[in-house]
């Protein structure tokens, strides 16, 4: 599938602060994303996520990203999000058991068939694309080389892994992606978004769609 975006969707990831989410709730940020993995940094609890999707107006997506976690506590959670994010090794038939849509992440390692994934996780309502770091799952703020990215692929995009407001123009004109992905390039420390920095991540992805 090869799309003209008429803009980029924008994900933010790794809220855990309600004052970082009505922040970019104002910006106009697409997607918001509530790490459910509990060695994580930036993870909540299921309470947490209750009250933080409270506060969520209508046309902002939440979203609830899982790491080969059980099917009890993704269903646990479910009622506070309306999109899964599985970010390890979940085959599709884990992903589709569930009554929300989803899309699954995929590390760039060497060997990955991006084609073959697509046809694997032909459900998925996207693919996120993220830096491949052995033993680390995600959130790891490293970037990969865009040019692996196939132009046509069976799936929308989302662009993830080290993307800052420094070269997120630079990667919405190589690689045109359905939507990109941040969370360690907005933040002041792990879970603790930056005002300042959402704002220019979000004005430079504009300004790189209008082009
Ligand atoms: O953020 C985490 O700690 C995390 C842990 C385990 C799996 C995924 C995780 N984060 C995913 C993301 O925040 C994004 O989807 C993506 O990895 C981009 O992160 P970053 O490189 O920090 O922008």
């Amino acid at each position: 599938m090869s799309v003209n975006y008429a803009r980029t969707r924008i994900k933010f990831c790794g809220f855990t602060r309600h004052e970082d989410i009505a922040q970019a709730v104002a910006l106009g940020v697409d997607a918001l994303g509530f790490v459910m993995w509990p060695k994580s940094a930036r993870s909540i609890t299921p309470d947490t996520l209750q009250g933080l999707a409270a506060n969520v107006p209508a046309f902002v997506t939440r979203v609830g990203l899982f790491v080969n976690q059980p099917a009890e506590l993704i269903e646990q959670c479910l009622p506070y999000l309306d999109l899964i994010q599985f970010h390890g090794d979940e085959p599709a038939s884990f992903c589709q058991q569930f009554d929300r849509p989803w899309i699954k992440a995929l590390r760039m390692r060497d060997d990955i068939d991006l084609h073959q994934a697509a046809a694997e996780y032909s459900d998925a309502k996207a693919l996120l694309l993220d830096a491949y770091r052995p033993g680390s799952p995600g959130g790891t703020g490293e970037t990969f080389d865009w040019s692996r990215i196939p132009a046509t692929l069976a799936k929308p995009v989302i662009l993830a892994g080290g993307l800052t407001a420094g070269n997120i123009a630079a990667a919405v004109k190589q690689v045109m992606p359905y939507a990109v992905d941040v969370s360690g390039g907005i933040e002041a420390s792990h879970g603790v978004k930056d005002a300042d920095l959402m704002a220019s991540f979000v004005k430079q992805v504009t300004l790189a769609s209008a082009q």
